[in-house]
Formats: structure tokens, sequence, C-alpha cells
């Protein structure tokens, strides 16, 4: 079949809700394309306006992580979209196929995926819908994010179930602000991507319920387990991150820019570094916080900060409440060295008082007991005489 005397379907990649996917040859530049024909039930008059903002929206975005829009048209009263084929899989087939994602191709997908979303961001677009089924990754690994635009008509959280009450995917991935009804913005997006990398890293996505109401309530009330509690082996940076990407509030979320950066920059791995060994006991978290520094590692210090603005002591402090938000159960210190619990922010303990400090107030409480008691007895001495 020739569409618009141009592009010849081939074979059909994929169905989605709006339409069908095939691969196709753009016969007059030669080339292998992907065309998206709009499914013409004639149901839907909303359809093609919105087929057509899609293609509009994404035709903004020329980047390396954005599937590239090539062309729009109608033909025999079906709007189609030429696209960049990408020779690959989605993220969903990935996972379908092989399972959780290994730590390193995650933080290529997180990377790739959250360069793309920096790029839309940038221009004020928000993608609102994305889910392991939207990122496409060709034969090396390259992730592209596609549908741009589409899910900007599902802003009320009623646009992520069906009228039946039944939870389709977009409800799996979204935001708190979105579920209680506020518009979505790009930190919404954010919170997606934070809920999609679970999802590929632990083989479910952070909340799953039996009715759309009660996803909803978990993406606003709920903590998400921390992956490693379900069977996940993240360094414990990357783990702490991700989990930052899926905090409650929009403002607490890295932004896109600041997460591709993050994971180019290889924090992720949250190596293991030397404990310090002279200063065990009195004050460990200050020699933690001082190796950390500049160490571009660990957990919860990127969250919400550029690269350049960390590195020192006191903006780690402030950058790390996601510490607080999670409470990762600490493994065996036998983990140290193979992405373990037992390294960084993780493991420091409460300040303990020094044998000194003790001492002093131990004597401290002595001299008021027996001050007390000294008086009281002058007192009775008193008495008696006069
Ligand atoms: N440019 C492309 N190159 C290669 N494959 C593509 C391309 N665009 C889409 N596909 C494939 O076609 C499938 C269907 O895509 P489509 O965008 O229609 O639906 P969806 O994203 O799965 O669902 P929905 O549109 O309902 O959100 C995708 O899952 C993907 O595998």
């Amino acid at each position: 079949m020739l569409v618009a005397d141009r592009y010849r379907l081939q074979t059909v990649i994929g169905r989605g809700g709006m339409g069908e996917v095939w691969q196709a040859l753009d016969e007059v530049l030669g080339r292998p394309v992907a065309v998206k024909l709009l499914l013409n039930d004639g149901a839907d008059a909303s359809a093609e306006a919105r087929f057509r903002l899609e293609a509009q929206t994404s035709a903004r975005l020329n980047h390396p992580h954005v599937v590239g829009t090539l062309d729009f048209g109608s033909w025999e009263d079906r709007c189609f979209l030429v696209m960049e084929l990408i020779d690959g899989d989605s993220l969903a087939d990935e996972l379908t196929a092989g399972g959780p994602l290994a730590p390193e191709r995650l933080a290529q997908v997180a990377q790739h995926s959250a360069e793309g979303l920096a790029a839309a961001h940038a221009q004020g677009i928000v993608h609102r819908d994305v889910k392991p089924g939207n990122l496409l990754s060709d034969r090396n690994g390259t992730v592209r994010i596609a549908d741009f635009g589409i899910a900007r008509f599902v802003d009320d959280p009623s646009g992520a179930l069906t009228t039946t009450g039944q939870i389709v995917g977009t409800g799996l991935y979204l935001a708190p602000e979105r579920a209680i009804g506020t518009p979505a913005s790009a930190a919404s997006d954010m919170y997606s991507l934070g809920c999609l990398l679970y999802h590929l890293a632990v083989g479910a996505p952070p909340f799953e319920a039996p009715t759309a109401t009660a996803l909803l309530y978990q993406h606003v009330d709920s903590p998400p387990v921390p992956p490693h509690q379900r069977g996940a082996a993240l360094p414990p940076a990357f783990e702490t991150y991700l989990l930052s990407m899926l905090a409650k509030k929009p403002e607490e979320r890295p932004t896109a820019r600041q997460a591709a950066d993050w994971f180019a920059g290889g924090a992720w791995r949250g190596a293991p570094e030397p404990l310090p060994p002279e200063r065990p006991a009195a004050f460990p978290s200050q020699g933690r916080e001082t190796q950390q520094t500049g160490g571009g590692r660990s957990g919860g210090q990127g969250r919400r900060r550029a690269p350049e603005q960390r590195g020192t002591g006191s903006s780690r402090r402030r950058g790390a409440p996601a510490r607080a938000a999670v409470t990762p159960t600490p493994a065996p210190a036998s983990g140290a060295g193979d992405g373990g619990w037992n390294t960084s922010v993780h493991r420091v303990p409460p300040r303990r008082p020094g044998l000194r400090s003790s001492l002093r107030r131990h004597f401290g409480v002595a001299a008021v007991v027996g001050g007390a008691a000294l008086f009281a007895l002058a007192l009775l001495v008193g008495m008696a005489f006069f």
C-alpha cells in the first residue's frame, strides 16, 4: 500500500490506542521510515486534532533522544504521521524479554530518557505519558522518547483510567499531583520516569492496586518500597536517586537536566569508599561527609542539585533529604564493594557521646544531687536550733 504517493507500507510494527505503526519505505528519499496511521473508526472527532498536535509538538524537537518527526498529512481520510524508524524494541519489550535491567543498562536508559525530556522541557513541552512502551531503543541501545504530545489531553486523573475504573498503563506512572487533579508539569514527567525506571529495575511498578482509586491513593500517600527490598541490585547511590525522583512533592524531584547530568557523570555507580581507619566512634558522619566531597558519588547529594553545585560538606547535608524519606535496610558488611547497602549515607550511625562527655554529665548530676542533700541537711539543723 502506498500512502500519499510516497510511503510504501511494509509490515505492521505495533498498535497503540490511536493507530497502527508500520515499517515503510519512503520511495522519494529511498529510506526506511515508520508510518503511524490514525485509526479511522470515525468515533472520536477529536482524535485527528490530537494526532495533528502530536505531530506538531514532536516536530519541534530535534534531538538524538527523541524520535524524529518527518512528515504529517492526510490520505484517504486517514491521518498519518511519518517518523524516523527505530530499529529495535520498546523498553516494555526489553523488560518482557529479559526481565529487570542490569544497573548499567538502566543508567543508560535513565540518562538518555532524561536527556530527551530535558530537551522537551526546555521548550516548554511536557510529555505526560512517559512509560516503557514510549521509550524506543535501537540496536545500539540508544533510547529515544516517542509519542510526544498525545498525553497532553489526559491531564486530569480520569484520563489515566477507563470509564469502568480499570487502570490503564498511564496510571501506573501517574504523578501524585496529577492524581489529585493538578496539571502535569516537567516534574510530573520526572516522577513518571522514576516509576518507569523502578519498574525496569524491579520488574514491577512501584505501586499496584486492584482499583484505579486505590492506585491513585498510593501515588499520593504511600512511600515506595526501596527497590533492593524487592530484589533489585542497584548501587545505593542509584537507588537513592531513583527514589528521589519519586518524591511526592514535585519540587523535591531532580529536573530532567540534573538527572541527565547525574547519570552521565557516573555518580549512580555509588562506588564504595574506604572507611576512615582512625576515627571510628566520635563523629563518624563527619568523616563520611568529608570523604564524599568531590567524589561525585552517593545518593541524595545529587538531588535537585546541578553537579557544579555539589561538593561542599554543608551543601551535601542540605542536599541529602532523601535519606530521611528513604530508610533502606543496611546489609551485612560483606556487601562492601558489590553495591550493597553498607556504604555512604546509609551507614551513618546516630552520634554517640564520647567517654569524656558522659563522665562530665554524670559528675554534673552527682554535684546537683549532693548540693541539694547538703542544703536539706542545713535546713534541718537550722530548724533544730531555732
Ligand atoms: N518510530 C518508530 N519506530 C519503530 N517502532 C515504533 C515507532 N513508533 C512506534 N513504534 C512501535 O509501535 C508500537 C505502537 O506505538 P504507538 O505509539 O501507536 O502506541 P503505544 O505508545 O504503544 O500506545 P498509545 O499510543 O496508546 O500510548 C510501539 O510500542 C513501538 O513498538
